[in-house]
């Protein structure tokens, strides 16, 4: 196995030699950007090979474009530049080319303004195969038949590409690779169980060539034809990330080999010319910095966008343009001097953050044997669409009907795992990287398992800014190549199987990249123009053919003649086809020119924007730009199709008149359908127009009035609920009043059970039931008793036979009374003078049975609730006074009396017989009691509606100081309406 003499440093922790200065002051202090100093290791063959493709004018006119804008319109960056912001100095655009950093070493920002493209036309620094420098190139690299291979692959389906790099260990090895098998397997020794990996590739050696043939080379070419490539460097820390990606001097690693394939590429491929742009950037802590920003100048840098489908934005990151390797190897030497390396417990030259070096290609078809047309400034100043990076310069153009093709290659060399240092600084960077590289292990995770399980679960690509920056690639766009490097030494097992179940991972992730392009709208006119005319031709053929009154030679006539009726049919058939397909060309040069149009009025892309799509990571000034691109589009849709519509009047109103039949030629019947046809079609619109006024204006004139009427009906609601409070503050006076009844009956209960009481102590009780007797008593009916001050006992309080209204009243006797229609008394239609022998029946009563004997003082009637149905039994006594007779009248002052008595049970009956009476207070002026005689005379009791069957009522007017009595006895019933009878009796 061959080592390295870096490697025997690993066996214990290095001295302190990192990548970049880093002592002195702070942590953060020793993280701040050094000077350049060239690192002799970086592509340190390839310098002396640089010779500048630039002519010396245009150079000259490149220095006076940095202290003075470019002639070209400026192209709105990403973010405007805000003169107080503090980022100032960020070289953006060419507006700002003064705005730099500090006190920066004029040398280099001389040399980092130059080509940074905001400050050249695109136009002066193309490359193309004249241009490469032979000694920029191993064209044995690319070899036709391998090509010919790699091409027939690209913009397929296809999976990550993942190899395995076994870095040389110092004798002890865990890992037992397998070249031919493409396999890794633990040392059994190490394994409790065998353990065993198989990739696309495993790789071992210091040699970085084969390392990049297998791993990076057709990921470059597919960059190279328009596909985005990544490839990336996974693996614990110290197990070679850095010299597999960068290298060394002597052993070049994939970037410098990936960019001297580039120019390869370009030198054999004598069709196209390209426009190159790198940037490098780095993920330090969760922060993007731009390496490439001069010392002293900001270079923090945003990103946005990388939503599903779209294009990440990095923002503010500065774009070099290189024509030559020495402008690589320039570029390549001022990132990695300002990466933050350090000396850790594991690698005295750690990668203390994840870097990505961007090369965008962008290509377009060469003029006809044209050389890089220098010094043409762009027409429009238009940019073409970006991958999202782009924000910043101008752009290569589509011209001349050439378009543009743009894909970007990344190359990435991730910081390591690691577990916790001795320093507290790297420790809280491991920590950052620790967990960016999970998050990356968890997408990938997730994305494996959506493409084997078909799902399409949440991917946190926005989790980390590696996998939001990596979130366009992963998602599929892009050709992606994975080298996981692994220290082979048993110490690292536990980190190195990690690394290769992560390598298994990334192996599910399906890709499907495809190639951006973006076409020269005057061209793709052109076109359609010229097949439009072709159509045409055709079409007019084809009319020629089906019109048989033509003056056509006699053959055509007689083939005319010979056509069959089928084939009549298919001619119109093809005719239709075509006139469609002419419309359809005619439209999507409509929507070229609106684009075309747009793109020259300044827009920044030669696509029209879909006001549709809207990515809300942008920032407010993207998205007012996104809007007023919208908008302009919109206003140029709308004066297109007011310019078309009148042009399609004028057409039709030119068809109308050729198609006019001319008086000596009658219309044919054909004609006369159609004109029909059209106007019946004008009647059904100018009737279903009518259809629809009408509908309105009844739907103007319903809302009219109901307008009208609102502010009656709400006057009828205030008055109902007016109302409504009225009577419920009466409930509650009723209410009030039947507690203080109750405790008065209470009172009146106590004296008459003394009473019958002493009545039993004195020997009568026998011709009576007892107080507590359950019986009813079955007296004769009729023994109402005048001015009686004899009780006949208490009958049984049988609530539990439906106990309604406890109003003081009963019956005795035996008889019955129904009442079922309603009632309403007649005023004066009968009058009793006599209370004896008669039998009131109020409403369903319970047998509450409470009696008086004494003639005062007078009873009440209670209101309360009445229940549904009730029935009673039992037999009272009552006495209260003398009754004064009176003309039946209804009782007046009581303006809801009819709406009380709606209430009222619609029956009320009673079994048995006896004398009613209804007591009323003494206050009481109006009220009276109505009651029936011997028929079914319809009552209002205090209220209630009763009949009563029976033998004789008492009826009187209330008179102040009037006062009736009652006796009764039977069995009671009753059932009508839920009833509150908020009435005084
Ligand atoms: N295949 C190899 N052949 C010879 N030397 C190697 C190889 N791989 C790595 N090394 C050496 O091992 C050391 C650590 O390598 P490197 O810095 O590339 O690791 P890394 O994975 O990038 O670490 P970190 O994540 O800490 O940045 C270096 O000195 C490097 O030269």
């Amino acid at each position: 196995m061959s080592t390295n003499p870096g490697t025997s440093k690993l066996a214990k922790p290095a001295p302190f030699t990192p990548k970049k200065p880093m002592n002195g002051g702070t942590s953060m202090d020793r993280l701040t950007r050094a000077t350049v100093t060239p690192n002799p290791n970086l592509l340190a063959s390839t310098h002396k090979k640089y010779k500048a493709p630039i002519s010396s004018d245009v150079k000259a006119r490149l220095r006076s474009n940095s202290s003075k804008p470019t002639t070209l319109a400026p192209i709105p960056s990403s973010r405007p530049t805000s003169p107080t912001k503090s980022d100032n100095g960020r070289p953006r655009t060419p507006g700002t080319p003064t705005k730099r950093g500090s006190t920066p070493d004029p040398s280099l920002v001389r040399a980092t303004s130059e080509m940074d493209v905001t400050n050249v036309d695109p136009e002066d620094v193309l490359v193309d195969f004249q241009t490469v420098e032979p000694a920029d190139v191993s064209l044995g690299e690319l070899d036709e038949a391998w090509l010919k291979t790699v091409q027939a692959d690209h913009g397929k389906e296809d999976k990550v590409m993942v190899s395995v790099r076994l870095r040389p260990g110092d004798g002890k090895t865990a890992w037992q690779p397998s070249v031919s098998t493409n396999s890794i397997h633990l040392d059994p020794v190490h394994a409790k169980t065998p353990t065993s990996f198989t990739f696309d590739a495993v790789l071992t050696g210091s040699a970085n060539k084969p390392i990049f043939a297998t791993v990076a080379r057709s990921h470059v070419v597919a960059a190279m034809e328009g596909f985005n490539a990544v490839v990336f460097a996974y693996g614990q820390t110290a197990s070679g990330k850095t010299y597999t990606l960068s290298g060394t001097e002597a052993e070049p690693g994939i970037i410098p080999r990936a960019m001297r394939q580039v120019f390869s590429y370009i030198r054999r491929t004598e069709s196209r010319e390209y426009l190159l742009r790198c940037s490098y950037l780095e993920i330090y802590n969760e922060q993007i910095h731009d390496l490439l920003a001069p010392p002293g100048a900001p270079n923090k840098v945003e990103l946005q966008g990388g939503t599903v489908g779209g294009d990440i934005i990095l923002a503010p990151l500065r774009e070099e343009v290189v024509t030559s390797i020495k402008g690589v190897q320039d570029v390549l030497k001022r990132g990695e001097s300002h990466r933050r390396t350090a000396c850790t417990d594991w690698n005295e030259r750690s990668s203390r953050s994840h870097s990505v070096f961007r090369l965008v290609i962008e290509s377009r078809e060469r003029a006809d044997g044209s050389i890089p047309s220098s010094g043409r400034a762009t027409p429009s100043g238009r940019q073409t669409p970006g991958l999202g990076a782009n924000h910043g310069g101008p752009r290569l153009q589509a011209r001349d009907g050439r378009s543009v093709q743009t894909s970007v290659l990344s190359l990435i060399d991730l910081a390591g795992s690691e577990k916790a240092t001795s320093d507290k600084e790297r420790t809280r960077e491991g920590k950052y990287i620790n967990t960016s590289l999970l998050t990356l292990g968890t997408v990938i995770g997730k994305l494996s398992d959506n493409a084997t399980k078909q799902k399409n679960d949440h991917i946190p690509f926005r989790d980390s800014k590696l996998t939001r920056l990596l979130q366009p690639s992963l998602s599929g766009n892009a050709r992606i190549s994975v080298i996981c490097t692994i220290n082979p030494d048993p110490s690292a097992i536990a980190e190195s199987t990690s690394t290769l179940q992560f390598a298994q991972r990334v192996k599910g992730v399906k890709l499907h990249a495809q190639k951006k392009q973006v076409v020269d709208t005057e061209a793709l006119i052109e076109r359609y123009r010229k097949e439009i005319e072709d159509l045409r031709r055709r079409l007019e053929e084809k009319e020629n053919l089906l019109d048989t009154n033509g003056k056509d030679e006699e053959p055509l006539k007689a083939k005319k003649r010979r056509m069959s009726a089928q084939e009549k049919a298919d001619e119109s058939q093809a005719m239709h086809d075509l006139q469609s397909r002419i419309q359809q060309l005619t439209k999507l040069i409509l929507t070229s020119q609106t684009v075309s149009e747009e793109s020259a009025g300044g827009s920044s892309d030669s696509r029209p924007v879909s006001p549709v799509k809207i990515d809300f990571d942008l920032s407010p000034y993207e998205l007012q730009q996104q809007l007023l691109a919208a908008r302009l589009q919109l206003s140029s849709q709308s004066t297109q199709i007011l310019s078309l519509e009148a042009a399609l009047e004028a057409a039709q109103s030119s068809r109308v008149e050729s198609e006019a039949p001319s008086p000596s030629q009658p219309a044919s019947e054909d004609d006369r359908d159609k004109e029909n046809d059209r106007e019946r079609l004008i009647q059904d619109q100018a009737k279903m127009i009518e259809e629809q006024g009408r509908k309105i204006r009844q739907l103007e004139d319903r809302s009219h009035p109901l307008s009208e009427d609102l502010p009656r009906q709400l006057e009828e609601e205030k008055r109902k609920r007016e109302e409504k409070e009225r009577w419920a503050e009466e409930l509650v006076r009723q209410l009030d009043k039947e507690r203080k009844a109750r405790i008065q009956l209470e009172d009146e209960r106590r004296a008459l059970q003394a009473f019958v009481s002493k009545f039993d102590s004195l020997g009568l009780g026998s011709t009576i039931p007892g107080s507590n007797s359950s019986t009813p008593i079955s007296s004769p009916a009729g023994a109402g008793r005048r001015r009686s001050s004899a009780a006949f006992g208490i009958p049984s309080y049988s609530s539990d036979l439906g106990a309604a209204r406890r109003r003081r009243s009963s019956a005795f006797g035996i008889g019955a009374s129904s009442l079922r229609q309603p009632l309403f008394p007649t005023s004066d239609s009968s009058s009793s003078s006599s209370l004896s022998s008669s039998t009131s029946v109020t409403t369903a009563s319970s047998a509450t049975s409470i009696s008086s004997i004494s003639s005062s003082p007078p009873s009440k009637s209670i209101s309360r609730r009445e229940s549904r149905d009730s029935l009673g039994l039992g037999m009272s006594l009552q006495l209260t006074g003398t009754s004064e007779s009176s003309p039946l009248r209804l009782p007046e002052g009581h303006s809801n009396m009819p709406s009380l008595l709606e209430q009222m049970p619609e029956e009320a009956w009673v079994l048995g017989g006896g004398a009613g009476d209804v007591s009323f207070e003494e206050e009481e002026k109006e009220a009276e009691s109505i009651l029936g005689l011997g028929s079914r005379v319809p009552s209002v009791v205090g209220g209630m509606k009763s009949s009563s069957v029976g033998f004789g009522s008492g009826v009187g007017k209330k008179e102040p100081g009037t006062v009736r009595f009652s006796t009764s006895v039977g069995v009671f019933g009753g059932h009508g309406k839920e009833n509150v009878t908020p009435f005084k009796g």
